[in-house]
């Protein structure tokens, strides 16, 4: 699937500039990239919540899950059946989220992380062929992480979507990423598979990245 090219400014300043590329199904890419690099706006746009200084056109479905999200002032279990019907998937999706047993809670009342592995449910109810997570377990503590990254890579293997996945941990892009992009100053410095990326990049400023994050 092609992503076309765009860029996005903001009065004088380029925040974007994003040369456009392929990306293959079935795929996890992980979009690295220091505090204000533009991994946002590129998730943004290809959600189609912003738009880029041309308008460009998507054709394929996309799940957006937003760094914020929301949380509708209603029970837990509606909020998750929000993204689909089956009754059946809500459940196992609750289950593999440990939400059972805040299934009637409301679910504006909820934790951060709560809400992150609402979120997370109410999106794997749909099917995308592209599915855009901006550091969806940021908030989430180590046990959920751990069942958040598994129900990634079987939501991935079940539909075979392009996940992108936003993320500042290092250790999670090792983990479960095929491929990496590497976002400097809204420029993509380096790009491909997440193992030479992460473990042996080339240019430098993507080796002092991951020097400072301490890996
Ligand atoms: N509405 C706006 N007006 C002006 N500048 C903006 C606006 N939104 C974002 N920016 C700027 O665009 C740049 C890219 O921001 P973006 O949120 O995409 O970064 P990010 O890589 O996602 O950062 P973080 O890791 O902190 O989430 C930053 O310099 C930011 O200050």
């Amino acid at each position: 699937m092609i992503i076309p090219a765009f860029s996005k400014t903001y009065g004088q300043k380029k925040v974007l500039d994003f040369p456009g590329m392929e990306l293959q199904p079935g795929n996890i890419y992980a979009i690295l990239g220091a505090n204000g690099s533009g991994k946002s706006t590129f998730s943004k746009i290809l959600a189609d919540v912003l738009p880029a200084d041309r308008k460009i056109r998507l054709e394929p479905s996309i799940g957006y899950l937003p760094q914020k999200p929301y949380a509708f002032r209603m029970s837990v279990r509606k909020n998750i059946l929000l993204g689909g019907r089956d009754i059946q998937k809500a459940e196992s999706l609750a289950k593999a989220l440990s939400l059972t047993e805040l299934e009637h809670k409301r679910a504006d009342r909820l934790s951060g992380g709560e809400t992150a592995r609402m979120a997370m449910a109410r999106l794997m109810m749909g099917t995308y062929d592209v599915v855009i997570l901006d550091e969806p377990t940021a908030a989430m503590d180590m046990e959920t992480t751990a069942a958040a990254e598994t129900l990634i890579q079987s939501y991935v293997r079940q539909t075979n979507c392009i996940l992108i996945l936003v993320t500042h941990s290092l250790q999670q892009a090792r983990r479960i990423a095929d491929e990496a992009m590497f976002f400097q100053k809204g420029e993509v410095l380096e790009y491909g598979p997440a193992e030479s990326l992460l473990y042996s990049p080339t240019r430098v400023e993507l080796k002092r990245f991951l020097e400072f994050y301490g890996n």
